[in-house]
């Protein structure tokens, strides 16, 4: 319990408080009950959130479509819905999955860090680390049902899980394709990478910006379990169950102990993180490769 205070991740009642007086700004609701159990049951306008069958399991469902970037908006009501189930204790599991067809998440939303000010690149990188450690130190069992293609900031989302469950399908890619945008990523998307796959797998796929494939992705180590698209969620519920069964205080410590160090180099340097993110985007060369990506995603269409 204590190392649980401990872990707290700083400014996060901040973050949300803005959040919070940002969505009243804009005029609409936060939160929607729902359902008989409504207390249980909850909504945002792009989160989901719904008890599993058993009840200690909640399923978290992404929907901010059409391709669940995550952008400032999306990030924010993210947290807030991650804290309420952190806080309440009947919940032990989060299955984290999407309400989009074929994409998990396509990342950090590009929108958010093309053709604004430095302010704006700034708040909303706090969000992004704000998610990643939140996610990375929750001491709820985590597991992604990655019904779709998981590129970058999304595959970041994934690797924060405790178990990763792969849609054996052609559009189920996942990786840190960074580097086929012209950016870098971040020490802490790199660690996060390391820590699952190994130093030398990690260093080739994030130099090719590798986005692997359902059965490499397995080979690899960078998911779990791979099966077809209308199991994800069964076995997602079936591998919950596996972790559950483990005491959560031991099980809590050990996740600690393997992943603080990593959250703890972050977590000294975050100021330092954001000002670094703030000169890297606002490069007029990173500007223009982020321009070019962008105009590449749209043609793609015509
Ligand atoms: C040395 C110091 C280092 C300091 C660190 C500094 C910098 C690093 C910073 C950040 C790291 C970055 C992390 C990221 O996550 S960047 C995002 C990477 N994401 C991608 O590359 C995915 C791009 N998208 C796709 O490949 C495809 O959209 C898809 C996910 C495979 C889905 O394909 P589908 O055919 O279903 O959809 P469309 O391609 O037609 O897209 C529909 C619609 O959505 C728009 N869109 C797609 N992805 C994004 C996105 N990530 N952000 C914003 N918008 C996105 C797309 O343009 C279409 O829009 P339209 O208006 O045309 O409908």
């Amino acid at each position: 319990m204590a190392l649980a205070v401990r872990m707290r991740v700083p400014c996060r009642a901040l973050l949300c408080a803005g959040a919070q007086l940002r969505g009243a700004a804009l005029g609409r609701p936060e939160w929607a009950a729902g359902g008989g159990d409504g207390a249980r049951r909850f909504a945002s306008l792009r989160v989901l959130v719904e008890p599993g069958a058993e009840g200690r399991v909640a399923v978290m469902k992404l929907k901010n479509p059409p391709v669940n970037s995550l952008s400032l908006d999306f990030l924010t009501e993210f947290l807030i819905s991650l804290e309420k189930l952190e806080n309440d204790k009947a919940f032990r599991g989060v299955v984290i999955t999407s309400d989009c067809p074929n994409v998990f998440s396509a990342g950090l939303d590009l929108r958010e860090m093309y053709g604004r000010n430095p302010g704006h690149y700034a708040e909303y990188w706090k969000a992004v680390q704000e998610l990643w450690l939140r996610l990375y130190l929750s001491n709820l069992v985590l597991v992604a049902a990655i019904n779709g293609s998981c590129p970058a900031g999304g595959c970041l989302m994934a690797l924060t899980s405790d178990v990763r469950i792969l849609s054996d399908s052609p559009k189920s890619v996942i990786g840190l394709n960074e580097t086929l945008l012209g950016i870098v990523a971040p020490f802490w998307f790199k660690d996060t990478l390391v820590n699952t796959i190994g130093h030398r797998a990690s260093e080739r796929a994030l130099q090719l910006g590798l986005l692997f494939p359902p059965a490499e992705a397995l080979q690899v180590g960078l998911v779990d379990h791979v099966v077809p698209e209308d199991q994800v969620q069964s076995m997602a519920l079936s591998v919950m169950a596996h972790w559950l069964a483990i005491p959560d205080h031991a099980r809590q410590l050990t996740k600690a102990m393997m992943r603080k160090a990593t959250a703890d180099r972050l977590i000294k340097q975050r100021e330092a993180d954001i000002q670094n993110f703030v000169s890297f985007i606002s490069r007029d060369s990173i500007q223009k490769s982020l321009q070019i990506y962008l105009e590449k995603l749209k043609q793609k269409k015509g």
